[in-house]
């Protein structure tokens, strides 16, 4: 495959798509904390056994959170700035829902930069599921698209998942360590392929290749 697609060294600013921007020493410890908890009630939620007062009393205080929170809403499609080790700026999507640090619901996946693209390590829990104690399989593919396109976003090239194909090797385990890694495999004008595998105990469970198009953003 050729590489003729040379990687620009800075991400595009989102402002350029007319995203607003939040860097992250803006956001609130006590935003992280709130995320963390939720995303520990949502699991709890789904296997709560406690008796129906306690259900109603747990209902009636999350209805009126709610309505508390909803007073003052971001925009979508907020980004994430942060800068990078490397002295460049990293923007991420605030409320993605695999990784976005303020979104209850995301895993969350941390993405680390490698020599060669990115790895994670995290855990699922029940949240996640679809077959009994297995993890749900859109997940997985919603877990693979998020880390090749960080991969992607990584190596300078920021796009689109136009195509994304999925392997299922091995049940993926709820509750128990996994890894996931992901590169650039090749690029070729707007096109840029990568590939990337879901671990458990060291072996492949999901493995995936996506094209991602690289975004032109508007003069
Ligand atoms: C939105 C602004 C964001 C600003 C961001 C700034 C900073 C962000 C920084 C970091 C972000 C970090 C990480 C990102 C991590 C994860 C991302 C998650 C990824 C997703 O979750 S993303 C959601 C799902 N995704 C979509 O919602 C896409 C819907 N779709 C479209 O928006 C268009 O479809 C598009 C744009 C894909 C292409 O449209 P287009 O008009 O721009 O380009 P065009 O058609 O000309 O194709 C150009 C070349 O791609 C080939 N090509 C096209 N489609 C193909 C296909 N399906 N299969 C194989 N090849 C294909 C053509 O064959 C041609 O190839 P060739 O050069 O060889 O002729």
């Amino acid at each position: 495959m050729s590489v003729d697609a040379q990687p620009v060294s800075e991400l595009p600013d989102p402002r350029n798509f007319g995203l607003p921007v939040v860097a992250e020493d803006e956001l609130p410890e006590e935003l992280r904390t709130l995320v963390a908890r939720v995303h520990d009630l949502v699991d709890a939620v789904a296997h709560t056994e406690a008796d129906t007062s306690e259900l109603a009393r747990a209902s009636a205080a999350v209805h009126e959170l709610t309505e508390r929170l909803n007073v003052k809403r971001r925009d979508v499609g907020a980004m994430l700035e942060r800068p990078r080790a490397d002295g460049g700026t990293d923007y991420q999507t605030l409320t993605n829902v695999v990784s976005g640090v303020s979104n209850p619901a995301a895993v969350p996946l941390v993405l680390e930069e490698t020599e060669d693209g990115v790895r994670s390590e995290f855990t699922l829990n029940g949240t996640y599921q679809g077959p009994p104690g297995l993890v749900h399989g859109g997940w997985i593919a919603a877990l693979l698209d998020q880390a090749l396109g960080s991969a992607s976003a990584a190596a300078g090239m920021v796009g689109l998942t136009a195509n994304l194909d999925v392997n299922y090797r091995n049940p993926t385990p709820l509750n128990a360590p996994l890894e996931i890694t992901a590169r650039v495999t090749g690029a070729e004008r707007r096109k840029v392929h990568v590939s990337g595998e879901i671990r458990h105990n060291g072996e492949v469970t999901a493995e995936g290749t996506a094209i991602m198009v690289r975004l032109v953003a508007p003069s």
